[in-house]
C-alpha cells in the first residue's frame, strides 16, 4: 500500500468507526448527558481521569467544563485527576501507580459526583481501582471504553453508563472518545442554555 492510501485508509476506518460508534452510542452517550447535568444541577461536581492519550482526553473535557465549550456560561465544577505531578509522583511513590486515582476520588469524591473513567482497553488497574473507589463515594461511573470493554464490565452496576466503542484499535477508540466528550459538553450546554448553537 503506498503511503497516501495508507493515509486514505486512515479517515475511512475512522468514519466506519463513527457510523457504527453512532448505532451503538447515541442512546447511552444521551443518558450520559442527563447524568452529567443532573449532578452539575444539584452542585455535584465531575472528576475525570485516565492514561496517556486518554489523560489527555480527560483534561481536554474538565477545561470545558470549568472554562467554557462554545457559548459562554457559568463554571462547571470539574476536576481531572491526571494533571497535578505533585500528587501523582507523592501517590505513585508512596502507594503504587495503580493508586494514584483511587486515592484522588476518596479525597475529593462526595455522593451524587460523577466520575467519567477513560480506559481504551477498559483494563487499566489504576482506573480501574478509581470505578472502585468512586463506588465507594455513592458516586455514578461514566465509563468510556473499546474494545470488549475489559474488566470495566465486571465493576459497572447501577446507574453507571458505560460507552464502549466498537472498535479493536487504540487510536481510532481515542478519536471516537473525543467525539463523545464534545458531544458531551454540547448537551450539557443545550439543556443549561438552550439548543440553538
Ligand atoms: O495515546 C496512546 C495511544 O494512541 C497511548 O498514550 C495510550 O493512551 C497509553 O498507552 C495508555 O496507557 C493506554 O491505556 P488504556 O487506554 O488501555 O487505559
Ligand atoms: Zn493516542
Amino acid at each position: 500500500m503506498d503511503m497516501t492510501s495508507r493515509m486514505t485508509s486512515h479517515f475511512d476506518d475512522a468514519i466506519d468507526a463513527f457510523k457504527t460508534s453512532s448505532l451503538a452510542l447515541s442512546e447511552p452517550l444521551s443518558a450520559a448527558v442527563d447524568v452529567l447535568f443532573g449532578a452539575l444541577a444539584n452542585n455535584n461536581k465531575i472528576l475525570a481521569c485516565g492514561n496517556g492519550g486518554s489523560a489527555a482526553d480527560a483534561q481536554h473535557f474538565i477545561a470545558e467544563l470549568v472554562g467554557r465549550f462554545e457559548r459562554d456560561r457559568l463554571p462547571l465544577a470539574g476536576v481531572a485527576l491526571n494533571t497535578d505531578t505533585s500528587i501523582l509522583t507523592a501517590v505513585g511513590n508512596d502507594y503504587g501507580f495503580d493508586a494514584i486515582f483511587e486515592r484522588q476520588v476518596t479525597a475529593l469524591g462526595q455522593p451524587g459526583d460523577i466520575l467519567v473513567a477513560i480506559s481504551t482497553s477498559g483494563n487499566s488497574p489504576n482506573v480501574l481501582r478509581s470505578i472502585e473507589a468512586a463506588h465507594d463515594r455513592e458516586m455514578t461511573v461514566i465509563a468510556l471504553t473499546g474494545k470488549d470493554g475489559g474488566k470495566v464490565n465486571e465493576l459497572l452496576s447501577g446507574p453507571d453508563i458505560h460507552l464502549c466503542v466498537p472498535h479493536g484499535r487504540t487510536m481510532r477508540i481515542q478519536e471516537v472518545h473525543i467525539v463523545l466528550l464534545h458531544a458531551m459538553c454540547d448537551g450539557i450546554d443545550a439543556l443549561l442554555l438552550g439548543d440553538t448553537l
